[in-house]
């Protein structure tokens, strides 16, 4: 593990009472002290999850919409703002890693297309083609496969995104032999139940207050999935009358 901790520093000047700070997870934010190489962050829809991630993208100095620390190109990137009042603490400091997010990730193959029109070996870590003439979970799956490794910081936006369920159980097997072979860390915002379920992993949950540690079954994921599956009709009579 490098990244240990990430603080919001109180006296540096940002206006409290402006976005993003009255996002509750990030106005009660304090310290955060990562545990696993593996973290994910769970919450409703937008309860701060990608603007906290962004925000230590930036600070990590890779691009705040996709990319590592060599990724230089122009796109909307919202949460930048936080960065100026994000720690981050490193225990060793690494600067290798990568930030993806799903929402723009058509954006950094257009990028990937435009290296390689000067360099021909700009694919060689995307699987051997334009990302773009794969389709959208098997591009993300040629980044997962081709581009990480070593030691290194990945942060990951909802990279179930295009994953097929039999896809996410894969992506967690390369997870795994990154984290415990090569000694990759994680930190992963997702909403998938599949994902969530990788051992040892640490969950901090996004709520109305502080963010809080919890455990696998006490996510709304675990709980409502389980519940949808094992009472499927009912539950749909229900939510589906008036
Ligand atoms: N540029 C912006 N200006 C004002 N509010 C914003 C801006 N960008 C995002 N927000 C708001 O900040 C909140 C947090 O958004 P964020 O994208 O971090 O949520 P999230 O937890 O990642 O959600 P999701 O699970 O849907 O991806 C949302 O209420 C959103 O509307």
């Amino acid at each position: 593990m490098f990244l240990k901790r990430i603080s919001l520093l109180r006296d540096n000047g940002a206006a409290m009472e402006q976005y993003p700070y009255t996002i509750p997870a990030i106005h009660h934010l304090e310290k955060i002290d990562l545990a696993s190489p593996v973290v994910f962050f769970v919450g409703e829809n937008g309860s701060g999850k990608s603007t906290l991630l962004e925000a230590i993208a930036d600070r990590c100095g890779f691009h705040p919409a996709g990319g590592g620390r060599n990724n230089t190109y122009e796109v909307h990137a919202s949460g930048a703002s936080l960065a100026d009042s994000i720690r981050l603490s490193w225990m060793p400091k690494i600067t290798n890693g990568f930030f993806m997010r799903a929402e723009s990730f058509y954006h950094f193959a257009t990028h990937i297309d435009q290296l390689e029109e000067d360099d021909p070996s700009a694919y060689a870590s995307y699987g051997g083609r334009s990302l773009h003439e794969q389709s959208h979970g098997e591009s993300f799956f040629s980044l997962f496969q081709n581009r990480f490794s070593g030691q290194a910081l990945y942060l990951l936006d909802e990279p179930e995104a295009a994953l097929s369920p039999q896809r996410q159980l894969a992506f967690l097997r390369i997870l795994h032999e990154l984290a415990e072979q090569e000694g990759c860390q994680f930190v992963i915002a997702t909403h998938s139940p599949i994902l969530l379920g990788y051992p040892g992993a640490q969950i901090l949950h996004f709520t109305d207050g502080p963010i809080e540690e919890i455990g696998y079954e006490e996510t709304d994921h675990f709980k409502i999935t389980k519940y949808f599956l094992d009472h499927r009709e009912k539950f749909l009579k229900d939510i589906l009358s008036d």
